[in-house]
C-alpha cells in the first residue's frame, strides 16, 4: 500500500545556515513552520566564535521570529579558531552553547578563520569534552593537491581517525556526509561519532549537477559525489541506526553570489526541508524510517528530549517558486520549479 499521509514526532534540524541581519526574516521562519529545534551554524562574517557573541545572535534570531505563528528554538554553536581556549569553551558552555564546530581553513564558505593544525585546538577539544559541548565537523581537507571528489575521505584518514581515537568520550558529528567511505566510517566508529546527511545528498549526486550543463544550484560542500556514494547515503539514512541524522545543511546564497563565474557553495532546502527529505525516504521505498531519521536519533545523540508533540504530512503535489525572497534579495530554491510530493498540512 502507498502512504498519502505521514505523521511523525516533531522533527529537528541539526545543522542550518540562517545567515543573518535582513535574510533572518526569511531563513528563520522558514524553520519555525514546523521544527522544534535547529543547531545553527555560526560561519558569519566575522565568525560566531565565543558565548556572548552566540547569545547576541540567538537573540537576532529569536527576534527575526516574534511575529510566527510558532516559534523553532535555535542551539548556538561557537566556531573554532586556531586561538579558541579552554577557558572560551568553558563561556561559551555558561551561555548556553551546546557545540562547537570545526571548519578547516579554507575548507568552504566563510572558513578563513578556521583551524589551520587540528593541534592547535586539543585544549579547547578537552575543555568540551569535560564541559558536555558536543563538537561539530565540517570534514574535507583542502590541500591543493587533494581532488574536491577525495577531501571528505582523505580527512577521515587523516583527521577523523585520529579524532575519534584521541576523544573517546567527545560526541562528535561528522556533518553533511556524502560518501560511502563516510557512512563506513561512522557506522563502525565508538557510540561517540555520528553524522548527519542533507535531503540534497540522498536525492542528487554530481550528474544531476553536471551533465547536459552546469547547474550552480546544486554545488554546495562537500560536493555532490558518484551515484554509489548517493546510494551509500540512502542505505545509511534507512538503515534504522541511530548514528545518522537530518541536517538540512540548507545554505542559502543569493541568486547573484550563485549565479556567477565564481559561485557561492550552498543549496537553499530549509523551505521545503522535512518535504524534501520525504520525497527522499519514499523513494527509497523506506517512509516508515523518516521518523527515526528526522525526530528521534538526533536529540537522543545530543542528549536531548525528543519532541513530544507531531507534524503531519500529506501526499499533495505542489510546484516549488522559481525563487524566493531572501533579506532585500532572493535565492533560487534547490527544485525552483519543480513539483515535490509532499506538503506539510499546516496545524
Ligand atoms: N554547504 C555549503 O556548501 N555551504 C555552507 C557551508 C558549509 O556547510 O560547509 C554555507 O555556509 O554556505
Ligand atoms: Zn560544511
Ligand atoms: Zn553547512
Amino acid at each position: 500500500m502507498t502512504s498519502t499521509e505521514l505523521t511523525l514526532t516533531r522533527p529537528d534540524d541539526w545543522h542550518v545556515h540562517l545567515r543573518d541581519e535582513q535574510a533572518l526574516t526569511h531563513t528563520v521562519p522558514a524553520m519555525a513552520r514546523y521544527f522544534g529545534r535547529t543547531i545553527v551554524m555560526p560561519n558569519l562574517v566575522p565568525p560566531v566564535s565565543n558565548g556572548a557573541q552566540a547569545s547576541a545572535y540567538r537573540e537576532r534570531i529569536m527576534a527575526a521570529q516574534q511575529d510566527c505563528p510558532r516559534q523553532v528554538e535555535p542551539l548556538m554553536v561557537i566556531y573554532l579558531t586556531d586561538n579558541t581556549t579552554a577557558e572560551d569553551i568553558r563561556q561559551a558552555k555558561a551561555a548556553g552553547v551546546v557545540a562547537c564546530k570545526l571548519y578547516p581553513a579554507g575548507a568552504t564558505t566563510n572558513s578563513d578563520s578556521g583551524v589551520t593544525d587540528i593541534n592547535t585546538i586539543y585544549p579547547a577539544l578537552e575543555a568540551m569534552q569535560q564541559e558536555g559541548l558536543r563538537f561539530l565537523l565540517h570534514g574535507e581537507v583542502t590541500d591543493h593537491e587533494i581532488d574536491i571528489f577525495d577531501r571528505e575521505k582523505v580527512f577521515i584518514d587523516r583527521t577523523l581517525r585520529q579524532l575519534a581515537n584521541d576523544f573517546p568520550e567527545l560526541p562528535m558529528v561528522l556533518e553533511h556526509i556524502t560518501t560511502k567511505d563516510a557512512a563506513d566510517f561512522v557506522a563502525g566508529a565508538g557510540q561517540n561519532v555520528a553524522a548527519t546527511i542533507t535531503a540534497h545528498h540522498l536525492l542528487y549526486n554530481r550528474n544531476d549537477m553536471l551533465v547536459g550543463g552546469i547547474r550552480p544550484h546544486y554545488y554546495c560542500l562537500p560536493i555532490l559525489k558518484r551515484n554509489i556514494h548517493q546510494q551509500a547515503l540512502i542505505e545509511a539514512a534507512t538503515s534504522g541506526s541511530s548514528k545518522f541524522f537530518l541536517g538540512t545543511d540548507s545554505a542559502p546564497h543569493t541568486q547573484d553570489n550563485k549565479e556567477t563565474s565564481c559561485g557561492c557553495a550552498g543549496s537553499y532546502t530549509a523551505y521545503a526541508a522535512i518535504e524534501l527529505y520525504a520525497q527522499a525516504f519514499e523513494q527509497a521505498g523506506a517512509l516508515d524510517k523518516l521518523e527515526q531519521f528526522a525526530s528521534h536519533n538526533g536529540p537522543d545523540f545530543y542528549g536531548m528530549a525528543r519532541n513530544t508533540d507531531t507534524i503531519t504530512l500529506k501526499k499533495s503535489p505542489w510546484k516549488v517558486a522559481d525563487s524566493l525572497p531572501l533579506g532585500d534579495s532572493q535565492v533560487i530554491p534547490l527544485c525552483a520549479g519543480e513539483t515535490l510530493q509532499w506538503q506539510v498540512v499546516p496545524s
